[in-house]
C-alpha cells in the first residue's frame, strides 16, 4: 500500500522577518502534532534550534550555509531520513522547512518539486514568506532574495505591524500585492489553517519572473556568489559569531547594540544572541534587525547540557567583522570598569 504523500511546507522571508517567532507559534497548534521541522541557518554558530521550542527530536538542524546552494545535498538527506523514519512508524504528518533569510526560494522549490527522492514521500504545499514591516521596503530596494521570496510566495505574512507606521504599512502592502498579485497577504497572527494547505505550486497568475527564476533553475543556472565558506554570501554579506566564556555585562552589551543597530542599521542585517549575563541564572536572548533593537528575552532555563558560554551571531553587509569585534571589546571592558570601580 503506498503511503499519502506528507505536505512540506516552505517557511521563508528575510532575515530577522520573525520566521522562528511564528513557528514557535504554530507548533503549539494541535493540529501541527506530528510536525517535522527543518532549519537551516547562515553563519557557523546556528542558534534556531536553541529558540524552537520543540522537545522532541523532530527538529533538525541543516548544515551551516545557505540552503539554496551549499547545503541543497543535505535538504534531499534530512527529507529522504526523515521520509525513512515515517516508514518505520514514527508519526511524521507534516514538515516544515525553515530557510535562512538569505535564501533564494527558487533552487529550493526546484530541489522539492523535482527530486526524485523527495517526490517519492513528500508533496509541496506551500510557500509561507514572512515580510517585515518595519524593514521590509529598505530590504526589497536591496535584496534580490528578497524579492523572490515575496513573488514566489503562496501565502505572504505582514510582520511587525505592531511597530511600523501606518504609512509604511500601506506602501508595502501594495509593494507587495505587485509583487504577488495571488498570495493573500495575513497578519502576523494568523492562524495555521490560513497559513497551511495552500496545496501545489504553481506560475500562473504570478509576475512572469517567476517562471523564469524557476527555469533556470531547472537549467542548472543556478550561479550565485556564493563560496565554500558558510560564513559568505555574497561580496558584500557575511556572518560571523562570537563566543565569550564568562559573564557579560548587560550595560555594555545592551547599551553598544542599541548604538550599533542605531548608527550602523544599513549594515546590520542581523544579529542574534544566546547570552549569559553576569547577576542572571537564566538565558538572555538578544534579537536586532537592521535598525532595530528588539525586547530581549529570557529563557525559562538553559538548555540541558549546554555550556552556558554567551554566543552572538551577525550577519553583515558591507561591515568588517573587525568593526564589530572591536566595538563590541571597548563596550565590555567599559562597562566591567565601571562595576568594578562600583564594587570597590
Ligand atoms: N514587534 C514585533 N516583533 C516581532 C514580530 N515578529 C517577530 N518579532 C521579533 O523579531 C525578532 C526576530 O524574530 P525571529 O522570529 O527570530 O526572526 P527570524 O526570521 O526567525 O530570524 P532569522 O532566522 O535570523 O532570519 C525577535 O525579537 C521577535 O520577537 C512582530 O510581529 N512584532
Amino acid at each position: 500500500m503506498r503511503r499519502e504523500k506528507i505536505p512540506v511546507t516552505v517557511l521563508t522571508g528575510f532575515l530577522g522577518a520573525g520566521k522562528t517567532t511564528l513557528l514557535n507559534r504554530l507548533l503549539k497548534a494541535p493540529e501541527m502534532a506530528g510536525c517535522a521541522v527543518l532549519i537551516n541557518e547562515f553563519g557557523e554558530i546556528g542558534l534556531d534550534h536553541l529558540l524552537v521550542e520543540k522537545l522532541d527530536d523532530d527538529v533538525v538542524l541543516l548544515n551551516a550555509g545557505c540552503l539554496c546552494c551549499t547545503v541543497r545535498g543535505d535538504l534531499v538527506r534530512a527529507l529522504r531520513d526523515l521520509a525513512l523514519r515515517a516508514e518505520a512508524g514514527q508519526e511524521i504528518r507534516r514538515v516544515v522547512v525553515e530557510t535562512t533569510g538569505l535564501a533564494d526560494p527558487a533552487p529550493i522549490l526546484q530541489t522539492l518539486m523535482t527530486d526524485p527522492v523527495v517526490l517519492s514521500a513528500y508533496r509541496l504545499d506551500g510557500v509561507v514568506t514572512l515580510v517585515d514591516a518595519v524593514a521590509g521596503m529598505a530590504t526589497l530596494d536591496t535584496q534580490v532574495e528578497a524579492v523572490k521570496q515575496a513573488a514566489m510566495a503562496d501565502r505572504l505574512v505582514l510582520t511587525k505591524t505592531d511597530i511600523a507606521t501606518p504609512e509604511a504599512v500601506a506602501a508595502l502592502k501594495a509593494r507587495l500585492a505587485a509583487l504577488n498579485p495571488i498570495a493573500p497577504l495575513l497578519p502576523a497572527d494568523a492562524p495555521p489553517a490560513a497559513l497551511l494547505d495552500a496545496g501545489d505550486f504553481t506560475t500562473s497568475g504570478r509576475i512572469p519572473e517567476v517562471a523564469s527564476w524557476l527555469e533556470q533553475e531547472a537549467h542548472g543556472h543556478h550561479h550565485h556568489h556564493h563560496h565554500h565558506d558558510p560564513n559568505r554570501h555574497d561580496a558584500g554579506i557575511q556572518a560571523c559569531s562570537f563566543v565569550f566564556d564568562d559573564p557579560l555585562p548587560w550595560d555594555g552589551v545592551a547599551t553598544w547594540l542599541e548604538m550599533l543597530t542605531l548608527t550602523r542599521g544599513d549594515s546590520i542585517l542581523r544579529v542574534k544572541g544566546l547570552l549569559n549575563i553576569a547577576g542572571q541564572d537564566r538565558p538572555v536572548i538578544v534579537h536586532g534587525v537592521q535598525h532595530v533593537f528588539h525586547p530581549p528575552l529570557i529563557l525559562a532555563a538553559w538548555p540541558e547540557d549546554d555550556d552556558r558560554r554567551s554566543r552572538l551571531v551577525f550577519v553583515l553587509r558591507n561591515l568588517e567583522p573587525q568593526v564589530v569585534a572591536e566595538g563590541l571589546a571597548a563596550f565590555v571592558t567599559a562597562a566591567r570598569e565601571t562595576e568594578k570601580s562600583r564594587d570597590f
